[in-house]
């Protein structure tokens, strides 16, 4: 287990990363990845934390996938700051061993390219749909589909994000080879998503779900935070405070799903968010209920200016 501030060793080259790692479970030790598109927050220290709970040597993966976003999405303007990354690994107890910071987990080179448009995905409006990855025409063709549960919430609006998360948390898990892999609650379908392929692919790997860590204000912390502008942070504030307010009433015996999601609709809407779901799903199967009977979660992903916010809150009845 760490146990002193240090600076952790920074691998680029996935060969190296593996080579690392088969030396690391040589000796008989465990690995925790925590994986993360970085700009660390103080929610991505969470999971290092857990981390260090449970596994000898952590390893903390930063990279920015762009199998996860289409072309239309935010890719080139999601934040990082490898450096301040850095400083803020090393200043925290325990730090991290290893930095995996690969260049393209897509560049196979090889110099074959095709236009391997993928014509599964159709987005709401009938349209077909590729990553940043079959946009730049760079071969890769293998992708990993948790069928059920992509397709609702976050995939409904993000038609290519979980096929991508799904690909490149499976490419981190064959080239890290961890014991343990600590995700954040905030992305809960996210979350469910990498459990169940870890599952159904048998990975050796326990996928383990870590509590949403807020500002004081209770803002869900997330990297786009840093997007919004005063203003737009403070209307942001309605999607935490109606959830809040939501299983506060539930907990006073509301159980109608119509009801509650109206409420949070109106609350945001009026706070000036543009909803893009608010929904209360199972939090097992993520499928939609109509009346509270058992544990749920109450998901939002709402847009504030150009900032596309998600939050969430686990209600167990
Ligand atoms: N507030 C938070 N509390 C706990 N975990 C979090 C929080 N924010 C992000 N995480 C987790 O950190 C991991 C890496 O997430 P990521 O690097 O995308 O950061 P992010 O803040 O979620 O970014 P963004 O929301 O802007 O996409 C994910 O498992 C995510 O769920
Ligand atoms: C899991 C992940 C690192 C895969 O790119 C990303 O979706 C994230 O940061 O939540
Ligand atoms: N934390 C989720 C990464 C994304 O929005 O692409």
């Amino acid at each position: 287990m760490a146990t002193t501030n240090k600076e952790p060793e920074i691998i680029t080259d996935k060969n190296q990363m593996r080579k690392w790692s088969r030396a690391i479970r040589s000796q008989g030790m465990t690995i925790g990845l925590v994986p993360t598109m970085g700009y660390l927050h103080e929610g991505h220290l969470s999971l290092i934390n857990e981390s260090h709970k449970r596994a000898n040597v952590t390893v903390v993966s930063i990279y920015v996938n762009p199998g996860q976003f289409s072309p239309s999405e935010d890719l080139s303007t999601y934040p990082s700051d490898f450096h301040g990354d850095l400083l803020k690994l090393m200043a925290l107890p325990g730090g991290v061993d290893v930095v995996f910071h690969p260049r393209d987990l897509y560049d196979y080179k090889t110099t074959t390219t095709s236009s391997n448009v993928n014509k599964d995905i159709i987005d709401e409006k009938g349209g077909r749909v590729v990553s940043c990855v079959e946009e730049r025409g760079a071969g890769h063709e293998t992708w990993v589909r948790v069928e059920k549960f992509e397709k609702g919430l976050c995939g409904k609006s993000r038609p290519v994000f979980f096929r991508g998360v799904a690909t490149v948390v499976a490419k981190l898990f064959n080239i890290v080879d961890p014991d343990f892999a600590f995700f954040g609650k905030k992305d809960y379908q996210q979350l469910r998503i990498v459990q169940r392929m870890t599952r159904d692919l048998d990975f050796a790997v326990e996928v383990i779900g870590s509590e949403i860590k807020r500002d004081s204000d209770g803002l869900a912390l997330s990297s786009r935070n840093v997007h919004l502008s005063p203003e737009e942070r403070e209307k942001a504030l309605s999607i935490n405070r109606s959830l809040f307010r939501a299983k506060s009433t539930i907990e006073k015996g509301q159980v109608n799903c119509k009801e509650l999601r109206d409420s949070v609709i109106q609350a945001i809407s009026e706070a000036g968010g543009k909803i893009d779901y608010a929904e209360i799903v199972d939090q097992e199967s993520l499928e939609a209920v109509e009346e509270i009977k058992s544990p749920v979660v109450f998901c939002i992903a709402a847009w504030f200016g150009k900032v596309r916010l998600i939050d969430n809150m686990e209600i167990n009845v």
